[in-house]
C-alpha cells in the first residue's frame, strides 16, 4: 500500500470506532495497528470513548489496545469518556487500572480495580443494605482458601466464582467473617464486593451454584489468576488472615469485635489502653520488606542468590524485612551486607508489590554496589554469585545451559531483573 492508501485505511478503522460500527471495526482486526493515531493523536479507543460506544471499547480492550496513551491534549480514553459524561464507557475503562497508572510499572497482585470506598466502612447501615443488595458480589473463602473457577477452554487462568446474596444460604451470610472490599467504580450506585470467610463446609452451597469451582490452597494457584482478580485476592486474603490471627486484643488479651467492614477490630474490654491515644493494633498490619537487584561496581553484573526453600536452580534478588525506625535505603544496605558481605551505595526505588502471604509489601529497589567481594551468610542464603548480563538474559529466557532460571513474571524480582537487563544494554 502507498502512504496515502495506508492513511485512508487507518482513517476507515478510526471512523468505524467513532461511528460505533462494530462489524466494520472487526474487519480491520489483524491487519491494522490497533493503536494507530489520527492527526490529532486520537486512537480508535478515544473515538469510541468520545461517543460512548461501549461495545467498541470492549472489543478494542479485548484485542489488547493500549489504554494509557494520551492525545495531544494529554487526555486518555477514560478522561474523554468522563468529560463527555458517558458513564458506562467510563466505568469499563476505569475497571482497567492501567488507565490511571500513567507510566507506572504495575506488579502482579497490585492491579485491584475496586474503588475501596473507605468512607463507607464507618456507615454500618449502608454496609448492611449493600449486603442485601442483589447487585452486590460475594467471593468465598474457606479458612482463607479462595473458591475459584479453574482454567477452562480459552481461559488459561483461575478466577473468582462470584455469588449474589440470593445464591448463598442466609446462615452463611450471617455467620461468615465478612470484609467489605469496595465498589466497582467511584459511582456510589455501582456494585459492592464482599469477601466471606467460612470456617468449613461451605463447599456444598458453593458447588451447587458452580459445580466446577473449588477451594484452593492460595499459593501458587493465585499466581495464575486473571490479574484484576489477583489484585482483589491480595486485598481480601491479607485482611482475612489478619482477622483470623488477631482475634484477641494484642494489648490485654480480651476478645475483639470486627468493625468497619473488617478493616478494624476493637477490644471489648472498655478499660483497655488500646482505646486511648494512638494505637495501631486495631488496624490491619502490612509488613514492608525490601527486594533489591544489586548491580556490580562496574555495572556489568548483578548479584542473585538462592534461599534453601527455592526450587532447585532458581536464583532471585536478595530480600529482607524492614526493621522499625529504619529507612528504605538503610534496610537495603543492611540486608545486602548481612547476606552477601557486599557494601551498597546508592539505592533507587523501582516499584512495589503487595505479597499477600499474609501481608508483606515488597519495595523493589536497584542497589549500586561499592564492593564486590562476597561473604555469604549460609543461614540466609544457600548460594549467591555475580552473574554477567548475558547469562542473566539466558536465565530470563529459559535458555541457560546449566538450567538456571529466575522467578516468573508475576514476581517483582523478575521485573527488577528485566528492568536492569533493558537499561544495561548500553553497557555491553
Ligand atoms: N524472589 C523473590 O521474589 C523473593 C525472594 C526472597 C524473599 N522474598 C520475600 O521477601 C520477604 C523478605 O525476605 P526474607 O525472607 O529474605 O527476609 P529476611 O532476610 O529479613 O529474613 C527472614 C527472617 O526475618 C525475620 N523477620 C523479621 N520481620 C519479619 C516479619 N514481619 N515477618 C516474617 N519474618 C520476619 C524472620 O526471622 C525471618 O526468618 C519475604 O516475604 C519473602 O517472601 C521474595
Ligand atoms: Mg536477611
Ligand atoms: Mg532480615
Ligand atoms: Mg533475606
Ligand atoms: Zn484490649
Amino acid at each position: 500500500m502507498g502512504e496515502t492508501t495506508v492513511k485512508q485505511f487507518n482513517q476507515k478503522f478510526l471512523d468505524a470506532a467513532a461511528h460505533g460500527n462494530l462489524e466494520d471495526l472487526k474487519a480491520f482486526f489483524g491487519s491494522v495497528d490497533i493503536d494507530v493515531r489520527s492527526d490529532r493523536g486520537w486512537t480508535a479507543l478515544m473515538f469510541a470513548a468520545r461517543n460512548g460506544h461501549v461495545e467498541i471499547i470492549s472489543a478494542l480492550i479485548e484485542k489488547g489496545c493500549d489504554m494509557q496513551v494520551m492525545n495531544a491534549s494529554g487526555q486518555t480514553a477514560l478522561d474523554i469518556a468522563q468529560f463527555w459524561n458517558h458513564k458506562d464507557a467510563a466505568s469499563i475503562l476505569s475497571q482497567h487500572k492501567e488507565n490511571v497508572l500513567f507510566d507506572q510499572i504495575h506488579n502482579y497482585y497490585s492491579l485491584n480495580p475496586l474503588y475501596r470506598a473507605s468512607d463507607l466502612r464507618k456507615e454500618e447501615s449502608t454496609l448492611q443494605a449493600l449486603k442485601k443488595n442483589i447487585s452486590s458480589k460475594f467471593i468465598l473463602f474457606e479458612q482463607q482458601k479462595p473458591f475459584l473457577l479453574p482454567p477452562e477452554g480459552e481461559r488459561k487462568r483461575y478466577k473468582f466464582a462470584l455469588f449474589s446474596c440470593d445464591e448463598l444460604p442466609p446462615s452463611l451470610l450471617e455467620e461468615a467473617t465478612m470484609v467489605f472490599l469496595g465498589l466497582e467504580t467511584w459511582e456510589p450506585s455501582s456494585s459492592a464486593w464482599f469477601a466471606l470467610d467460612v470456617k468449613e463446609n461451605a463447599a456444598g452451597p458453593a458447588t451447587q451454584v458452580y459445580p466446577q469451582g473449588l477451594f484452593v490452597t492460595p499459593f501458587p494457584a493465585t499466581m495464575q489468576m486473571e490479574e484484576t482478580h489477583a489484585g482483589i485476592f491480595a486485598e481480601a486474603h491479607s485482611i482475612l488472615c489478619w482477622l483470623e490471627r488477631y482475634r484477641f486484643c494484642p494489648t490485654c488479651g480480651t476478645r475483639q469485635t470486627i468493625v468497619e467492614g473488617g478493616y478494624k477490630q476493637t477490644c471489648t474490654n472498655t478499660g483497655c489502653s488500646s482505646h486511648k491515644g494512638i494505637h495501631n493494633t486495631c488496624y490491619p498490619r502490612v509488613d514492608p520488606s525490601l527486594i533489591m537487584l544489586v548491580v556490580s561496581p562496574d555495572k556489568k553484573m548483578c548479584l542473585l542468590g538462592r534461599q534453601k526453600r527455592f526450587p532447585p536452580k532458581m536464583f532471585s534478588c536478595l530480600a529482607g524485612f524492614m526493621e522499625p525506625g529504619e529507612c528504605i535505603e538503610d534496610t537495603c544496605r543492611r540486608e545486602v551486607e548481612e547476606e552477601s558481605g557486599v557494601k551498597v551505595g546508592k539505592v533507587d526505588y523501582h516499584s512495589s508489590q503487595p505479597w499477600p502471604f499474609p501481608a508483606t509489601l515488597m519495595l523493589g529497589c536497584i542497589a549500586y554496589a561499592r564492593t564486590d567481594t562476597l561473604k555469604i551468610d549460609k543461614e540466609e542464603l544457600e548460594e549467591a554469585q555475580w552473574f554477567p548480563r548475558a547469562e542473566v538474559a539466558q536465565m530470563m529466557a529459559g535458555q541457560h545451559p546449566g538450567g538456571l532460571f529466575v522467578p516468573p513474571k508475576q514476581a517483582i524480582a523478575h521485573q527488577l531483573i528485566k528492568s536492569w537487563l533493558a537499561s544495561s544494554s548500553s553497557h555491553l
